[in-house]
């Protein structure tokens, strides 16, 4: 049985769902299907997820919300005319809105209601055209399955025995068709996973059954060994492991959610990443284990956004539990934090800027200040972290030289260096506007 997830550029049109359901009837074994909310149609559209986004935030501001409704239902009317399918989930989509905001539950549980609307509706009308196409089909929403997450508003985590529910699923004859990036708390609230949760669905549900292939439909031929947006048609990966995937997703490879592989890997299910538009491609998959390849590195990963919270004290390294009270300080003020690397007499904490408002960032430096009475503390903003993963690179000489040579190509000054104890990554901190010229640099010493 394979569970098969299809994202939001592979559902985003009448075309690409005919696509999908071509993927679908070429393997009989595609049995458990996961789908995202409509993505982009183009680079100039809006994905689904984010007009309902936007009809939330209206919502909120006591604004009208009509126009934002009219937009998400204006693009499951195209697809189901397109498809010549009923239109039943038109009014379907109105309902919800209605039902969800006139509802007792806190703004924060509304807003995740609504932004599930866009997979919900989806997985409808695809196993509404499955069953047109004579296929054996049905939508099974989440709290049916046994999607059973924790009560944290976008960021929910799967409660594990979810996956007892799943394995039911084994016994069903028919295809069934499951909405991505949302499950249920036990009490029955609504609760999404985070921004491009579908794919951790996917994970969830490919674990539950215990699928012999979990493939992840994209846009894209492979993953790239760095991302395809900085350099132009970059060498493609054909195999990584579960532990290079997942330092290469947190550290900005969009295309598969860092979070997602934890449920296939404590599975042992192989994970592979094909495009919707060229579904015979090889694609990648992603393993415990691969055969070593004669480049230690297997891809150069980045990402912006993040800021340094640094801190100095003379003697710190003498202060016994110096460092607890500064981290206790964030988990104080709700702040969670990327990395701590640390000097003898200073420490500096990578934060991502979301973390910490304009607001936050006054009363942590005032409570740092009085609580710890540093030497200096300052925060840096506009920082980019640079990840170069390969397992093979705990056993190579010579891998931080070519790396920081390349930087010195880019004349691109490094903030932060940070060896993860894996081994099988390396961080780099750098300014955000130097992180496009650093990657280039390091593609060219490492793939070219
Ligand atoms: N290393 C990479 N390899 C492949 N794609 C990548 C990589 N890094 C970023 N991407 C981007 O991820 C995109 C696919 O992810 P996403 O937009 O979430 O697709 P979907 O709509 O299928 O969820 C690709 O179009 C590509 O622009
Ligand atoms: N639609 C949700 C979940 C998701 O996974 O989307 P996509 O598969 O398009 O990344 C989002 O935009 O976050």
């Amino acid at each position: 049985m394979k569970v098969a997830k299809f994202g939001g550029s592979s559902v985003a049109s009448a075309e690409q769902l005919r696509k999908v359901a071509n993927i679908i009837t070429d393997d009989s074994d595609r049995k458990a299907i996961v789908v995202s909310a409509p993505g982009k149609r183009n680079e100039q559209d809006t994905k689904v997820t984010d007009l309902l986004i936007a009809l939330g935030e209206a919502y909120q501001r006591g604004e009208s919300y009509e126009e934002q409704l009219e937009q998400v239902v204006a693009r499951f009317r195209d697809i189901t005319n397109e498809l010549g399918l009923d239109d039943n989930v038109l009014s379907e989509i109105k309902e919800d809105v209605k039902e969800v905001f006139a509802s007792d539950y806190s703004d924060a549980f509304k807003i995740d209601a609504i932004k599930s609307i866009g997979e919900d509706s989806l997985a409808k009308v695809l196993s509404n055209y499955l069953k047109s196409l004579g296929l054996q089909a049905t939508y099974l929403n989440p709290k049916d399955a046994g999607i059973y997450v924790s009560d944290e508003p976008g960021s929910a985590q799967i409660l594990e025995e979810s996956y007892q529910y799943l394995y039911k699923l084994r016994d069903r004859e028919e295809i069934v068709v499951i909405p991505g990036f949302f499950g249920y708390t036990k009490d029955g609230k609504l609760v999404t996973f985070s921004r491009g949760g579908s794919d951790i669905t996917g994970s969830i549900v490919a674990a539950g059954v215990q699928a012999d292939l979990y493939e992840n439909f994209t846009d894209v031929d492979s993953v790239y060994c760095v991302n395809p947006n900085i350099v132009k048609n970059p060498k493609e990966i054909t195999s990584l492991t579960y532990k290079e995937m997942r330092e290469l997703s947190y550290a900005g490879f969009s295309v598969f959610h860092d979070e997602a592989l934890i449920p296939a890997f404590k599975a042992s299910i192989p994970v592979c990443i094909k495009n919707t538009n060229n579904p015979n491609g090889l694609g990648t998959i992603i393993v415990a284990q691969k055969e070593t390849s004669e480049n230690p590195v297997v891809g150069i990963a980045s990402d912006t956004g993040f800021l340094s919270l640094y801190v100095s004290k003379y003697l710190m390294n003498r202060e016994l539990g110096f460092g607890r009270r500064l981290l206790n300080i964030l988990e104080d003020e709700c702040i969670s934090f990327e990395h701590t690397p640390s000097g003898i007499d200073d420490l500096s904490v990578i934060i991502r800027e979301s973390q910490l408002t304009k607001e936050k960032e006054q009363i942590v430096i005032n409570r740092i200040k009085n609580e710890l009475d540093p030497d200096t503390v300052y925060i840096e903003r506009d920082l980019a972290l640079i990840m170069i993963v390969g397992e093979g690179m705990d056993s190579t000489i010579g891998i931080a030289e070519k790396a920081t040579s390349a930087f010195a190509k880019a004349n691109v000054n490094l903030e932060m260096i940070n060896q993860g104890s894996s081994e099988v990554s390396m961080m780099f901190g750098v300014k955000a506007s130097g992180v496009e010229a650093a990657v280039k640099s390091l593609y060219k010493e490492f793939f070219e």
